[in-house]
Formats: structure tokens, sequence, C-alpha cells
């Protein structure tokens, strides 16, 4: 039907017409002139690689020969004067060392006296003595000879034998002066290459040219071991002005500064007493400049303060040798390992010099920081699964990270939280007060009793400083207020747990004041800090005493230095004068931590691991003792009244064995004496709770 409907309007859309416009050509670029084009390739000649390095060599080989000119020339003159000793006796003078410089002086006067008198005597007697000398020599010569004519002519009964002798030796000097005037032209004309051989010898074995002309593999000195020349150069070349000059005054001499270089794990060590008027600071505060001069990476090269006044501790890294890995863990290694809180050391890595850093954890608070991804849960479950080796030790964990880190601490800690969400931190934060509890409790038992270790230990802790969340009071659970939970819980710990041995260990990532509060970073006895973005950084970690003596985390490079801690603390042996050390830890990876865990297990009577802290909800106290009895056949009164306690503080922290009893009367599981203590048995709690769920069934039948 539409087709017999003929439209009496025009289109009201026609197709739309596509405009062409006409582009025209891009205008040919105009021709580059002559001489800038010969410029160019000129340029390009020059300045490439082969160009340069073909430059290079040939002026290193000629500056050897003025280098080597110069050496030859000063030891000339250091041998026929007294320069040596002037300059002994700057040297010490600059390193205000007035006594030896006064030694230098009366030795070079000495020197000169003696020359002098050389001289004098020389000047009177020699010619006359040279030419006595030769009278001598001639005489006897000739006299020796003639005997020896004398003898031949007797034995060969011919007199003309007499002169045969001194005619030989007449005949040979002839041939003598015949030899020397054939070969002399051409000797004359060889010996400025000869000498200029020699010279080019002694500057290319002594490397005398300017630094710019010297191979790459010299000029960057790959690999180049570390000498005393090498250091004094490095120092002198650092920017300070006054070290500078006194090590130009010192000349040659200027490795007098250092102490014999020696060979300290996988690099080097070496003391410089610096001179009067340089500051151990200033060499301090250039580093990187050192390193550089030293032809190492900033990491390679440590400075540090020893007691000796006026003197720094260098520490250079063989080149490369910070990038090798180092071996496993004792922890992994030898299965028959056991801790001892109290006594023991932590075995956690090696220091720079090779030797092995162990760490005492005894009533020590714990931090530990560093960029993400730097080693920190390994380093600090490396501590943890040590100490899990001495079975008197609890834990109660918190992990707010979550992804299993920590997962094989269940069935060895108490609690075991794991997971990111504000629900974790209030749990985390139940967990910490219950500790502070458990704290009061044992800070208010008669003096003299005697507590196991409480390791309350938060990993990621920056998540529970940064929580949003109030409870039902107003209270933040996060942040850095009197009223904040977690800030105070830790607080708590910190000032007052030590003594108790309720511990506060804590692993937070990239520091800033408010996820790692001032207070909190002060309360750590032992702190420890990875790879860290800045000095600022370095100093929430570690502590202005330990940065200002030298601890520099944040020059640990991100990614590369991964498990390599900077550590402060009492607990680890630290080299004289040094506020730090470095320490590269072991890397225990988690099929081996859950060896070492299995192995804590075992020394275990079990435990039950809480994944939620209950609180004021109603208790069933008759499956409490059964969930902390575990697989114990029979536990003590006081274990379990511990065991349950720390379970729930609010509900157990002041229970006496009376409430036991009580709690157990008429169970038919009441406590009883076993080998003079009073023990509770798993199987008769056991029975009384089927017992206990047969009768309510039945009732509610
Ligand atoms: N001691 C070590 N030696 C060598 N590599 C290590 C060491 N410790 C850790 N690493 C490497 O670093 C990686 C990260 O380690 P870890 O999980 O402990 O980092 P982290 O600092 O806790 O990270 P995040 O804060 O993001 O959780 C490991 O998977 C491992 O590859």
């Amino acid at each position: 039907m539409s087709e017999n409907v003929v439209s009496l309007h025009k289109n009201p859309d026609p197709t739309p017409v596509t405009t062409l416009t006409v582009v025209p050509d891009p205008a040919p670029a105009k021709p580059v002139p002559l001489w800038l084009r010969s410029g160019r390739a000129l340029r390009t000649a020059v300045t490439h690689d082969a160009t340069r390095t073909t430059a290079r060599t040939v002026a290193r080989h000629g500056l050897y020969v003025a280098g080597g000119a110069r050496i030859v020339a000063k030891r000339a003159w250091d041998g026929r004067t007294a320069a040596r000793y002037e300059r002994y006796m700057r040297t010490a003078e600059a390193a205000g060392n007035f006594e030896a410089a006064a030694e230098w002086e009366e030795r070079g006067q000495r020197f000169r006296d003696a020359r002098h008198r050389r001289r004098r005597m020389d000047l009177l007697h020699s010619p006359l003595d040279a030419a006595k000398g030769a009278a001598v020599t001639t005489g006897m010569g000739i006299g020796g000879l003639v005997l020896l004519g004398v003898a031949m002519a007797v034995a060969t009964k011919d007199a003309t034998e007499v002169v045969t002798p001194l005619m030989a030796v007449i005949k040979f000097i002839n041939l003598m002066v015949t030899i020397v005037q054939v070969v002399w032209g051409p000797a004359v004309s060889l010996a400025p290459f000869l000498a200029l051989l020699a010279l080019w010898s002694v500057g290319a074995h002594q490397q005398a040219a300017p630094q710019w002309a010297l191979p790459d593999r010299v000029r960057n000195g790959e690999g180049e071991p570390i000498t005393p020349s090498i250091v004094v150069k490095a120092l002198r070349d650092l920017g300070v002005p006054a070290l500078r000059n006194a090590i130009k005054e010192m000349g040659d001499a200027g490795a007098s500064m250092l102490s014999p270089i020696v060979i300290a794990g996988c690099g080097v060590e070496v003391d410089v007493t610096l001179p009067s008027g340089v500051s151990t600071i200033e060499v301090q505060g250039r580093r990187r400049k050192l390193a550089e001069n030293l032809a190492r990476h900033e990491h390679e090269v440590f400075i540090t303060i020893p007691q000796a006044a006026r003197t720094v501790r260098l520490w250079v890294a063989d080149s490369g040798a910070l990038d090798e890995p180092i071996g496993p863990s004792p922890l992994v290694t030898d299965d028959t390992l056991t801790a001892d809180y109290a006594k023991g050391r932590a075995p956690w890595g090696q220091d720079l010099r090779g030797d092995a850093a162990a760490l005492s954890l005894y009533q020590r608070h714990l931090l530990i920081t560093g960029l993400s991804n730097q080693g920190k849960t390994v380093a600090l479950r490396s501590l943890a699964l040590w100490l899990s080796l001495d079975k008197s030790v609890q834990f109660l964990m918190g992990d707010l990270k979550g992804v299993g880190d920590w997962a094989m601490f269940d069935g060895l800690a108490q609690v075991l939280i794991q997971g990111p969400t504000d629900e974790h931190v209030i749990q985390v934060t139940e967990m910490v007060e219950g500790a502070v509890e458990e704290m009061n409790r044992r800070i208010q038992a008669p003096p003299g009793t005697t507590f196991p270790a409480l390791i309350v230990l938060v990993d990621e802790a920056q998540v529970a400083f940064m929580c949003p969340v109030k409870d039902e009071e107003g209270r933040y659970y996060g942040g850095a207020k009197a009223t904040s939970r977690y800030f105070m819980a830790v607080r708590k710990i910190h000032n007052q747990g030590r003594a108790v041995n309720v511990l506060m260990w804590q692993g937070t990532q990239d520091p800033t004041d408010q996820n790692l509060p001032k207070l909190v970073r002060e309360g750590a006895h032992t702190r420890a800090s990875l790879a860290l973005g800045t000095e600022s950084q370095a100093r929430m970690a570690l502590g202005d005493k330990a940065v200002d003596g030298g601890a520099a985390p944040n020059l640990l490079r991100p990614g590369l230095d991964q498990g390599t801690l900077v550590v402060a603390s009492s607990g680890i042996d630290i080299p004289k004068g040094q506020s730090s050390i470095t320490v590269r830890t072991h890397y225990v990876d988690d099929d081996a931590a859950e060896a070492i865990t299995d192995r804590a297990k075992a020394l275990r009577d079990g435990v039950t691991t809480l994944h939620v802290v209950e609180r004021g909800q109603e208790r069933d106290p008759l499956a409490d003792i059964a969930a902390v009895i575990a697989d114990a056949p029979r536990l003590r009164t006081q274990d379990v009244i511990k065991r349950l306690s720390a379970l729930d503080g609010d509900a157990y922290g002041d229970w006496s064995p009376g409430d036991l009893t009580r709690v157990l009367d008429g169970t038919g599981a009441e406590p009883y004496k076993s080998d003079g203590r009073m023990v509770v048995s798993r199987d008769q709690i056991t029975r009384a709770l089927a017992h206990r769920e047969a009768n309510d069934s039945a009732s509610g039948a």
C-alpha cells in the first residue's frame, strides 16, 4: 500500500553532501646548507664512541710518558734531597701530630748535615783519590798480567810468552773500541727512544695519566680492590676543603691517616683519623660521593663513628657482594634447635662483616618497619618462629593483612586473627586489651612470681592505627588520642609490660606520624627497619640517635635489598661506638616456617587457637575447660586457669582454684591430686560434657 502513496513534500532529509577540500602538498623541506651538514657530520664523527676511545688511548699513552718522567724525577729528587723528610713533617703537622713533626724535622736536619759533610769531603779528596785508585788498579792489573806471562814463559821456555797475556788484553780492549765505534751511532739515535720507553713503562705501571684518559675499566674502578691510595684519593676529592688541603699537604704520606685495611666479611674495613679541622659528620654527610670516589654504589659503603676521637670507620663492600644471597637460617637447617626466651638469641642473619647476627628478645618490645614487600613479615616471623621453640612462650597474634603469612601459627598461638577489615581491627584491639588485663593481673601477683613470655604480635599495625570505626561509647579503635583504643592498649603494654614479660611486637608499613604515632615508635626497645623512602621515615623507624649515628635504611634499595634490616637494639651486638647495625636476614619461606611451627607444636600439649575474641558473652566454663586442655591427658589446675584467663580475661581473669573446683563440683571431673599437684583430667571433662549433652537432649525430648 505504501508504494502507491506519492509524497507531495520535498524530501526533508536529503543525503548529506561531503564537501572535499583540496589539501596542498606540504612544502618541500628547505635543503640543509652544506656547512650545516658538514658540521653535523663532523660532530657525529668526533663524538662517536670509536673516535673517543681512540683519542683517549692515544692521549693516555702519551701522558704515561709525561707521568713516568714526573715520577722518575720525583724519585731522583727525593733520593738526593731532604724533600721526603719535609713531606713527612708536613703530614704530621696537618694531622695535628706535632711530636712526630718535630722528629721528622730533626731527621731532615741530620740528613742535610750528613750530606753537607759528605759533599765537602768529596770536593777536597775525590780527584786525588780517583787518580790514586786508577793508578793502583792499572799497576796491579799490568803486574798481574806480566806475572802470568812469566809463568807461561817458564812453562813453555819461550821468553816472548811474557807479554802474551798483556797483548791479549790490549787486543781485547781494541776490539771493544771497534765495537763501540760501530754501535755508537745507532745507540745514540736509539737512546732517546729507549729512555722514553722506560718512562712510559713507569707511567703505565703507576697509571700516571689523568682520570679521563684512563681505560673504561679503570675509570669506573669496577671490582677494583680498596687500597690506601684509593681511600686517600676518595677522601681528598670528597669536597671538604679542610680535608683536601690537609691531604695535599701530606702528599703521598696521606695514607698515614688510615689504619691497616682489613678484610671484614664480604668487604674491607678501615678507620680514618681525620686531620684537625675536619669533623666526622662532614664525611658522614657525603656518603654517596665517597662511595662514588671509591667506585662503589652508595649502599656498598657504610660510615660509622667508632670510639676513637676524630675517626670514621669505613666499611666498603666488594663490588656486588651485597647482592649475593646469604645462606639458609639455622632454624631451617638444624631441626634439633630449641629456643630459650630469657637467655637465648634468635638467629636472624648476618651482619655486613659476615658474622652471625643474633637478637635477644628478652623483655624487649619490638617494632619493624619498611616499605611494602621488603621482607618485614618474613623478618618478624622468623623471630616468632625461633621463640615458638621455647614451649613456655605464648602468642597472641593479629595479622591485619590476612593472606596467610601467619597461618602456620594456628594451633600454636592462643589467638590468631587474620584479615584486613575493620571487624578484624576490632578483634585485634580486643586481643591487645585482653593482654593489658593479663599484664595487670601479673603486676598484681605476689612479688617474685615469674611469668612466661606472652608475645602480643600485630603485623601490619598501621591498619589498626588508621581504622576509622568507633565503638558504642564513641571511642575510636584507630587514631592516636587518649581515647583511641588500640593506641592506648599498646601504650599500656609498652609502659608496663616488660617486667612481667607481656611484650608488644609490631610490624608496620611505610611509617608516617598518622599510621605510626610517635609514642608508639618510641616505646619499642628493639627497632628495625627495612628499606624506607626518606630520612624522616628512617628517623621515625629507628629514632634520631640511630640516624645521627649513621643508620640509613632510606639508602637501602627497595626491591634489591629485600630482607636487609638496619637494627637499633640493646639485644644485638653492635660494634662499640655505633648506634645501629645492618643485618641481612635469612629468608625463611612459608614451607620452612610451617615445618618449624610443626616442631614447636610437637613441643607443646596442644593449643586451641581462637580466631575470634569473644567478649561480654555468656561463657560455658565446662566447654572452655575442655578447649584449653586440648590434647593433654591432664593439666595442672594452675595452667587451666592461666589458659582460661588468656582465652577470656574478662570472664576468667580473676579466677582462683576455688572457682575451678566450684564449676567442676558434681560433674565427675573434679580436680584431683596427681604426683602431688592438683590436676584436671581431659577424659573426665570429656565424659562430663558428653553426660551433660545427653541429659540436655533427654530433658529436651
Ligand atoms: N630475608 C630475605 N632475603 C631475601 N628475600 C626476602 C627476604 N625476606 C623477604 N624476601 C622477599 O621479599 C618478599 C616480600 O616479603 P614479605 O612478605 O615479608 O614483605 P613485607 O615487607 O611484609 O610486605 P608487605 O608489607 O607488603 O606485606 C618475599 O616474598 C621474598 O621474595
